[in-house]
């Protein structure tokens, strides 16, 4: 009889769909399965396509060999599809109960950790990595005050630490009405969502309840979406840390998430790095080979052009030896990971950990903190902030005189409060404003933020 205190694979594994729908009794087999439904959705969705326009961390590429947030997302979801069906199969291998409750658990892990990898920075905004921090810095700001008088200590804690990873929740489970079925929207299923949230907590919990593992280095979902965060956690079976607070483990499948971005932003930010000369050759290579520990009779076999030939091969080759390595950990940890027992980044216990931080104080110091990086970060301070006050200032000008009368017409309708079915709170108008502002591409922020200014007037004037 299995424990209470466990999760169970058969419930982790929800083909539902977000926020009520049941399985549909389909009359044919179906094209597709339920999670690779999932990835295809994502890939449709407009936020995910406006990821094409988004830093990663250089600035938006001259050159087309730099990655781009949606580059990332792609290489972490081909990368997720691989460990979750790999780490699955170990299971698989090893209870042979589970192999007959769920002899497809290898492809339904791959295809839950390939679409929620899809998904992982689909609420990340403009400017690379500093896009939340600029978010955040305005809401911290003095004229930023007069907005977040009315806000419980939750909601300002929100805005006040803005998270990519809540704001992603809440694209993920955004819903409209609708006459016939009640609600539409993208209709993830439970395991996919479960999988994405990485950090299954609202932004404030109480000290006591906290354990410091990795899931709680953030937070993953906003007071907005606190009951639709509990809905998913309880038709998973996620179990509690405190379930008042809305803080729960981690569906384990995040753990793979987890590490199939850890391992793709942090060798191939490096590559990136490499091939535009802000790292050597002579000190990235053979980092990247001792990783690779080929014997040595393998060395040196293939005749290259070029160092960056051998460095695509190179890294290709180690992506692969190491999510072999991170299979084996995910099973191997799997019981303590379902009791809710295991709560750190499993890239910690990689044989090559050292060497791989190595990796990230080269990026951080020769890439992370080069000059286009530092100015592309710099602006998006400038520009997310002026964004946010101008059409906070709008939005909450009880005169409504000229300019922000202006300002709200330039807001999409459904960013507006006015368009919204139900009264709305200061605090969801204010996060209306972060959805429009977090959503946008890079481009389209500079240039709305150059237009209101007055510092650059549309084409054609
Ligand atoms: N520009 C810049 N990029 C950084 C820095 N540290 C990390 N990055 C890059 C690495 C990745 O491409 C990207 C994501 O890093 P994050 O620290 O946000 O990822 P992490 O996995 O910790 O958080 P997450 O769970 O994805 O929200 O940003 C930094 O100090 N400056």
């Amino acid at each position: 009889m299995p424990s209470e205190e466990t999760m169970h694979w058969p419930r982790l594994l929800s083909q539902r769909r977000f926020p009520d729908q049941q399985l549909s009794a389909a009359s044919a087999a179906p094209v597709r399965g339920a999670f690779v439904q999932d990835y295809d959705r994502v890939v449709f969705s407009s936020a995910f396509r406006r990821l094409q326009r988004k830093t990663q961390v250089m600035p938006l590429p001259e050159t087309d060999f730099v990655h781009t947030r949606l580059t990332h997302s792609l290489e972490t979801a081909v990368v997720g599809r691989s460990l979750g069906r790999l780490a699955a199969r170990h299971l698989l291998e090893n209870d042979a109960e589970l192999a007959q409750l769920l002899p497809n658990l290898d492809q339904d892990c791959g295809d839950i950790v390939a679409a929620a990898c899809l998904a992982h920075d689909i609420g990340n905004p403009p400017f690379g990595h500093s896009g939340e921090d600029a978010i955040s810095s305005y809401f911290l700001s003095a004229a930023a005050a007069p907005y977040l008088e009315k806000l419980s200590a939750a909601e300002v804690a929100d805005l006040q630490h803005f998270e990519g990873n809540a704001a992603g929740f809440r694209i993920l489970t955004h819903t409209y009405a609708a006459h016939s079925t009640g609600t539409a929207g993208l209709g993830l299923t439970y395991a996919t969502l479960g999988a994405f949230t990485k950090y299954p907590k609202p932004s404030l919990v109480a000290d006591t309840a906290k354990k410091g593992g990795a899931s709680e280095k953030k937070y993953g979902h906003f007071q907005t979406e606190s009951a639709r965060f509990q809905h998913v956690a309880a038709e998973l079976g996620l179990l509690p840390k405190d379930a008042a607070a809305g803080f729960y483990h981690r569906h384990p499948l995040a753990f793979l998430v987890e590490a199939a971005d850890d391992l793709c932003y942090r060798i191939i930010d490096f590559e990136d790095g490499l091939k535009l000369g802000l790292i050597t050759p002579e000190t990235g290579l053979p980092l990247l080979k001792k990783m690779l520990n080929d014997p040595a009779d393998r060395i040196g076999s293939v005749q290259w052009h070029d160092w960056r030939e051998e460095l695509g091969y190179v890294r290709a080759r180690l992506i692969g030896k190491l999510v072999t390595e991170l299979a084996e950990l995910f099973s191997h940890h799997a019981p303590a990971i379902l009791r809710g027992e295991y709560d750190q980044p499993l890239i910690k216990e990689l044989s090559c950990w050292t060497d791989l931080q190595e990796v990230q104080r080269l990026s951080i110091n020769q890439l992370y903190r080069s000059r286009p990086v530092l100015e592309i970060e710099a602006a998006g301070f400038e520009v997310l902030g002026g964004l946010l006050d101008a059409f906070l200032c709008a939005v909450f000008d009880a005169s409504q005189g000229h300019r922000s009368r202006k300002l709200l017409l330039l807001l999409p309708e459904q960013f507006r409060a006015e368009g919204q079915q139900a009264s709305v709170s200061p605090y969801e108008k204010i996060l209306l404003l972060t959805d429009f502002v977090a959503g946008m591409t890079d481009q389209n922020a500079l240039s709305l933020y150059k237009t209101i200014k007055g510092i650059e007037l549309p084409k054609g004037f």
